[in-house]
């Protein structure tokens, strides 16, 4: 989230320290800058700094490695909050402590005790050096100190966001202020060795995404192995992901390695990680914590160094309150989270992807189609792509394979992105449909099933009244349990 940076506005310092009394000794720091702080914002558990870090501004963060469980997990918060000032604060206090710390993002740390002059000192003067544009406390109590005693080390060269517009197959196409924010994520993500949890609606381009942070890391010379935990039946998975050797089982008649060995130096990407079992996310989560694994029917233990990125279109709160993720598992994953908004949130994308769909499969099909015409164009834009950018990729590629000339008009769209039934309490003229598409020249795929037709209505009646069930009930004449239940049907489809 952004800060107020360049602006007159109070410079807002948040604290995290699971002692209240700390946090309160640590705050007081703020009246010894005088006038330019608001009062500073305490937190005692991590959820909650989390989030209003993610929405909120913030110009400063005083933040106890201890609570967070150490300076692994600082990286969570930096990424959170890319242009504060973040000063580690330790009880274990030790020079490697220090650099770990500022690698993983820390601005600058402090051991405690610390008096509350010197924290202030080394506030100022992050205010000052590094953030020269905050408009701070007029001068320090102290005079100004000399740079901290370790030095920051050079952080790692960031990508730049462009690079992953053409960089290979990682060609996450999208400019909304949405979309650039995940590029912005995906660059700062890249470099790190944490894991990455990515989520989102299916066909949003979590893999896509995932290929992208991998090609951007240090580790894109090697392989990024792709595994579907939904797509591979529950007793395959943990001889998919570990391996296994000849004789573990009926058919097992070689020596094989599973995928976290192949991505080994790599990227492993757990793909629908919600539907792993029970049995094997503890399996997963031992791998994570040691990075050792053995075969199946074997007794030898390999170690292998993979990041491991996974993506689910669950939301994985809901799955852990439901006892069907474990939430060690889950803390351990999500540790640098990416969200792929639905294409209906960003449609300032919806054109430019569709023209490089159209340009894509126009040359792969010898089409000579170069754009829409403005009546295509605006239903494309009004459609509420329900399955999102493969929706939208599908359709196009259905359109160039099934007519040809310069521009798609409106009416080679499918029915069903023509059709105003796509907004609720819409007539359809079945008649004026009958007239423009005759039956025969209808492709199956342009038939959308009932389930997809119901789920769309359903979301526009929400939309419509900003989410709300019980409206959106009222007005489609159904219950709201009716709602639920539908929303929990489409998700055990993996809609
Ligand atoms: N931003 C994008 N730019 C270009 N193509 C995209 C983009 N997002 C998605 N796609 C394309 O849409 C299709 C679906 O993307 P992807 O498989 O990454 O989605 P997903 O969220 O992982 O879906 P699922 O949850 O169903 O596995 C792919 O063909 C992908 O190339």
């Amino acid at each position: 989230m952004g800060s107020n940076e360049g602006t007159e506005l109070p410079v807002i310092v948040r604290v995290l320290d699971a002692s209240a009394s700390e946090a309160a000794r640590t705050a007081a720091v703020c009246a010894k800058l005088a006038h330019a702080c608001s009062d500073p914002i305490l937190y005692t558990d991590s959820a909650s700094c989390l989030q209003d870090l993610a929405d909120k501004s913030t110009d400063i963060l005083i933040i106890d490695l201890e609570t967070i469980g150490g300076d692994e997990a600082l990286e969570a918060y930096a990424v959170r909050c890319p242009k504060s000032v973040i000063m580690a604060v330790s009880a274990k206090g030790s020079v490697s402590r220090a650099v770990s710390a500022m690698r993983a993002g820390a601005h600058d740390f402090l051991t405690k005790p610390f008096s509350l002059d010197a924290l202030a000192s080394k506030v100022s003067f992050q205010l000052e050096q590094r953030r020269p544009a905050i408009k701070s406390a007029p001068a320090p109590i102290e005079p100004m100190p000399a740079p901290a005693v370790i030095e920051r080390p050079v952080p790692v060269e960031r990508v730049n966001i462009q690079d992953i517009e053409v960089t290979g197959h990682s060609r996450l196409i999208g400019a909304s202020a949405k979309m650039r924010d995940v590029h912005e994520q995906i660059s700062r993500m890249a470099p790190s060795q944490a894991p990455v949890f990515i989520t989102g609606e299916s066909g949003t381009g979590k893999e896509l995404c995932a290929n992208a942070v991998h090609d951007l890391s240090e580790r894109k010379s090697n392989r990024f192995v792709t595994l579907n935990c939904a797509a591979i039946p529950r007793d395959l998975i943990e001889s998919e992901i570990f391996g296994y050797m000849r004789g573990a089982f009926t058919g097992a008649t070689d020596n094989r390695a599973g995928a976290a060995e192949q991505a080994d130096g790599g990227t492993l990407f757990l793909d629908e990680i919600g539907e792993m079992d029970l049995l094997l996310q503890s399996k997963l989560l031992r791998f994570l914590q040691t990075g050792t694994f053995q075969r199946l029917g074997d007794t030898q233990t390999r170690k292998v160094d993979a990041r491991i990125i996974c993506a689910t279109n669950r939301d994985p709160v809901a799955e852990i309150s439901a006892g069907r993720f474990r939430e060690d598992l889950y803390y351990r994953l999500h540790v640098l989270p990416i969200h792929l908004p639905p294409l209906r949130e960003r449609r300032d994308d919806i054109l430019p992807l569709a023209a490089a769909f159209l340009d894509r499969y126009s040359g792969e099909e010898r089409r000579s189609f170069k754009g829409f015409d403005a009546d295509a164009e605006a239903r494309i834009i009004a459609y509420a792509w329900p399955g999102n950018v493969r929706q939208l990729e599908n359709t196009i590629r259905q359109i160039v394979v099934m007519n040809d000339g310069v521009a798609v008009t409106f009416d080679m769209l499918p029915i069903v992105i023509r059709d105003q039934s796509s907004r609720p309490n819409a007539i359809i003229d079945l008649s004026r449909e009958r007239a423009r598409v005759p039956v025969p020249s209808r492709p199956f795929g342009a038939i959308e099933p009932l389930w997809a037709q119901e789920r769309r209505i359903i979301e526009d009646a929400l939309d419509a009244f900003d989410g709300n069930i019980a409206m959106a009930a009222a007005a489609l004449e159904i219950s709201p349990s009716t709602i639920y239940r539908k929303r929990q049907s489409w998700t055990a489809r993996s809609l």
